[in-house]
Formats: C-alpha cells, sequence, structure tokens
C-alpha cells in the first residue's frame, strides 16, 4: 500500500478540539500520515480563546521548507493564518505546485474571537483562494469573501458560485452549520451543484467541526479521491463526529473524531 500524507498549515488548540490538534486526528482516522506547520500558537479551550501569539515568519517557512523538503505532502490545508505576511509566504510556497490544496478561510472562532486581521481578508481572496483546489467558508466567512448576505439556500449556492467564478478556487463548500433547518452544505465545482444534507444535532458540542470537516476533505483529495467523493467523505465524517461528539470542558465541547465507529449507538442529544 502507497502511504499518503497530508500537510496543515494552521494554528493550535491545546484542548484538541480545534486547529492543527483537530486536523492530525482526522487524517489519522482517514488513514493518512498527517504533518504540521503551526502559524500562530492559541492558548484556547472549549470556553474560548485566552491568548493568541504568532510565530515570526523566518520561523513558519523553516517548518514549511523542513516538511515540504523531505516529505512532500499528498495534499495540503490552511486554517488560521492571521496575518498578510503569513498569507503571502504561503502564497508563494504554494502557487507553482500542483499539491490539492483546502481552504478553511477560518476567520472567527465559534467563542467570537478573530482569528485573522481584518485586512488580510483581501489577501486570500486575492492570493491564495486563486491557488485553491476547494475552499470551505461557513455563512459568516463566506459573507465576507463576497461580500453579501447569505440568509437563504440560493443565497450559499451564489455564494459558493462566486468563490468558483469570480475568485478563482475549483471548487467552493458554503457550509449551512450556521443556517436554521437541516444541516445543508453546497458544492459548487465549476459546472454542478452537490448538496450534502445531514439532520441538525441538537447539541452545542460542535467546537472544531469545520476544521475537522476540511481536514478529512484535505485526507480524502490526498488519496485521489475527487472533489465531490471527498466533500461527501468530510460531510459524513463530520456528521458522525456531532452526533457523537464530547462533553468536554465547561464550554462547548469537541466533536468526536471516532464517531463513526460508533454507528448505531445512541447519540447524546440534549446535553
Ligand atoms: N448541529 C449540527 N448538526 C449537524 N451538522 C452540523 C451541525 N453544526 C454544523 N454542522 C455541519 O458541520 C460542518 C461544519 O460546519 P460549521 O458551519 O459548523 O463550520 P464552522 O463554523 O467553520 O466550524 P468551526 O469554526 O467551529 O470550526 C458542516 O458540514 C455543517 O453542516
Ligand atoms: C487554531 C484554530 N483554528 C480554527 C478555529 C476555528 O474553530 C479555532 N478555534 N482555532
Amino acid at each position: 500500500m502507497t502511504i499518503k500524507s497530508a500537510l496543515t498549515i494552521a494554528g493550535t488548540d491545546p484542548s484538541g478540539g480545534a486547529g492543527i490538534q483537530a486536523d492530525l486526528k482526522a487524517f489519522q482516522e482517514r488513514e493518512v500520515y498527517g504533518m504540521s506547520v503551526i502559524t500562530s500558537v492559541v492558548a484556547q479551550n472549549t470556553l474560548g480563546v485566552q491568548q493568541v501569539e504568532h510565530l515570526s515568519i523566518p520561523f513558519i517557512e523553516q517548518q514549511f521548507d523542513a516538511v515540504w523538503n523531505d516529505i512532500k505532502p499528498d495534499a495540503v490545508k490552511t486554517g488560521m493564518i492571521a496575518t498578510i505576511e503569513m498569507m503571502e509566504l504561503i502564497a508563494g510556497k504554494l502557487e507553482n505546485t500542483d499539491v490539492p490544496y483546502v481552504i478553511d478561510p477560518v476567520m472567527v472562532a465559534k467563542s467570537g474571537h478573530s482569528l485573522m486581521e481584518e485586512k488580510s481578508r483581501e489577501v486570500i481572496r486575492n492570493m491564495l483562494i486563486p491557488l485553491s483546489t476547494v475552499v470551505t467558508p461557513n455563512v459568516p466567512e463566506a459573507e465576507l469573501l463576497v461580500g453579501f448576505t447569505i440568509k437563504t439556500l440560493e443565497d450559499a449556492e451564489k455564494a459558493a458560485k462566486v468563490i468558483v467564478k469570480e475568485l478563482g478556487a475549483k471548487a467552493a463548500v458554503v457550509k449551512g452549520g450556521h443556517l436554521e433547518g437541516e444541516a445543508k452544505d453546497v458544492l459548487y465545482d465549476g459546472n454542478d451543484y452537490t448538496y450534502l444534507t445531514s439532520e441538525r444535532f441538537p447539541t452545542h458540542h460542535t467546537h472544531g467541526t469545520g476544521c475537522t470537516f476540511s481536514a478529512v476533505i484535505t485526507a480524502e483529495l490526498a488519496k485521489g479521491k475527487t472533489i465531490k467523493q471527498a466533500v461527501e467523505a468530510g460531510k459524513k465524517f463530520i456528521t458522525d463526529a456531532i452526533k457523537y461528539s464530547l462533553k468536554l470542558g465547561n464550554g462547548n465541547g469537541p466533536t468526536n473524531h471516532w464517531g463513526h465507529r460508533l454507528q448505531g449507538l445512541p447519540n447524546q442529544e440534549g446535553k
């Protein structure tokens, strides 16, 4: 069996539910060898973000080169990239590669703490999205990327299309976690829409859902799956991870990365 590898470039979550830690756990569950480049170290937990420290640009570059020049990944994702300088560095590193690239355009944590400088939005739009295979914004992130309000499924479809046709991504999934009703995500791949729907679980233990979803997509692309197959696998995985989410900590608990192994057991609704 050929070993496939995936790289996450992101911030950390010492409580293990989001960021680099969530990504590595997801890669492992999908049987892809996981690697990481840390952009910012974040003091956070299920209650929120307490403090952020950015690593220097030369040190982020050293980490990137250490991985890339030794074990070149089969797919890469970026999560929290807080500053313009970090984005410019990453764009420069990825612009001449053909490695599938997933962008989770992390802007604000669930707790409301900003994880990206506001002035960086322009740079993610202009420099990173044109390089990407898939972009996975939630509704507030998609609104900031496209500049209009998203309230309905039609708005989400329009936003996904703008991210592809105008901003230059190969595909975009606008996640419906923040909308009402079923948890319905919309994938646009330049030709067709695909809808990914699950029931909405009545839980507040959803810390790190976006990170885990995009990490699974990255792992599947590393294995050579199509964009549609990868996004469908991501949806299936995150649905089980939320269904069996973990009542850990004093705030919004993390998703359960082994949820897919608990099929058929009662979930933890109503916690
Ligand atoms: N309560 C829920 N029940 C079922 N699926 C959900 C629920 N909340 C979110 N999802 C799904 O989880 C995935 C991640 O979406 P979400 O909008 O929560 O991401 P996010 O806001 O980027 O997450 P985070 O910023 O915490 O990492 C999507 O597929 C979404 O439909
Ligand atoms: C490091 C990091 N990335 C992303 C998120 C979004 O959930 C978070 N809370 N922390």
